[in-house]
């Protein structure tokens, strides 16, 4: 289930210079999420008013929805540098350390996988965040002392896919919390069709339809759905990708009309098959599939529950109505 093509996660190498590529530069270029772009427009506009730093911006929202590009944006639209990182990646105290003094006035860092950070190191950024300082400790036991080393004024930039792990003193540090939101069909067909034009490939307007509602409101997905089917116009159908080949292509690759694929049905039919149609709980759903809890939950389920075809309750997962109907299959009296 882990490598299926629909999975919002970042995968290969191959993929993040894809992305590179693709990934719009200004507020302008960037579709949709119009609430948060509207605030994060107003909020630099006022920063570089005042000539100050940003203030710090939490972003958080399911995986591929635009967090990474959005960070590369403000810091573009500050005219500040931008360094990048992510909670893992940041194993000692002295690594943050350095990160930080290495910023120049205004900079923005970003630090991907917030909620990853190791609590050692979140309590570095608690004075970092609030007074542009860092506290560090200097030898051991009664001489012990603490010596105050001023930093320039950064703006942090966190992104998450899980606003619930992170602690509330680093978020409470947060001046700006926004959250990003599935996009809707039209977005989706703006984004699609952006990118073939940066690919170079012919697409009518009908295909792109069919290919957003079948991209999970996720605009990685989409592309990368794009990248595919392009493949298989090429190959088969004289490159132009019309609503005829997007759909054989959709269906080579195994995704229905609504855009799930084989491992979301799986699930849902899990879910009726095993355990009566819910409501049950993650865990057992997820040892049914033979999956770790996490991946069910971060990168399956969430558009699956924003679609209404799984509710999350007290006592777990229940299916709806409409997965019955969607999977043909009749409701069990209960
Ligand atoms: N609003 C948008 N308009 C156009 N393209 C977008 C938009 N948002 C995202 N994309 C495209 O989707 C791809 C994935 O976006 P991005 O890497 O920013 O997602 P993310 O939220 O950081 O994901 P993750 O949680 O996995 O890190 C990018 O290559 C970018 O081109
Ligand atoms: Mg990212």
């Amino acid at each position: 289930m882990n490598d299926r093509f629909i999975s919002p996660a970042l995968k290969s190498f191959e993929e993040l210079e894809f992305e590179r590529d693709l990934r719009p530069l200004s507020f302008n270029e960037y579709i949709g999420q119009k609430q948060v772009k509207e605030n994060l427009q107003i909020f630099v506009r006022a920063a570089l008013m005042r000539q100050e730093a940003l203030d710090h911006v939490l972003l958080y929202g399911p995986p591929g929805l635009g967090k990474t590009t959005l960070a590369y944006i403000i810091a573009r639209e500050l005219g500040v540098n931008i360094k990048i990182t992510s909670g893992p990646a940041i194993e000692r105290p002295g690594d943050l350390a350095a990160i930080l003094t290495n910023l120049g006035e205004r900079d923005l860092l970003f630090i991907d996988e917030i909620h990853r950070l190791h609590p050692s190191i979140e309590e570095i950024l608690y004075p970092a965040m609030e007074d542009f300082a860092l506290d560090i400790m200097i030898g051991k036991g009664p001489s012990a002392r603490s010596m105050r080393i001023n930093l320039s004024p950064f703006t942090l930039v966190g992104a998450t896919t899980k606003a619930g792990q992170l602690t509330s003193p680093l978020r409470d540090r947060f001046g700006v919390n926004l959250r990003l939101e599935f996009y809707d069909k039209e977005d989706l067909v703006n984004i699609l069709m952006r990118t073939a034009k940066i690919l170079n490939v012919n697409i009518e307007t009908q295909a792109a339809e069919r290919i957003a509602v079948c991209s999970r409101g996720t605009p990685r997905i989409a592309n990368r759905l794009l990248k595919r089917i392009r493949d298989y116009a090429q190959v088969k159908a004289d490159g132009v990708i019309t609503s005829a080949v997007a759909e054989e292509g959709l269906r080579l690759l195994d995704i229905d009309l609504h855009g799930l694929d084989q491992n979301d049905r799986r699930l849902l039919l899990t879910i009726i098959d095993k355990f009566n149609g819910g409501p049950a709980g993650i865990d057992s759903i997820a040892a049914a599939l033979n999956e770790e809890t996490s991946t069910i939950e971060d990168i399956y389920e969430p558009y699956l529950i924003q679609q209404g075809y799984i509710f999350r309750t007290s006592r777990g997962r229940m299916v709806s109505d409409m997965a019955y109907e969607h999977l043909g299959r009749a409701k069990p009296q209960k």
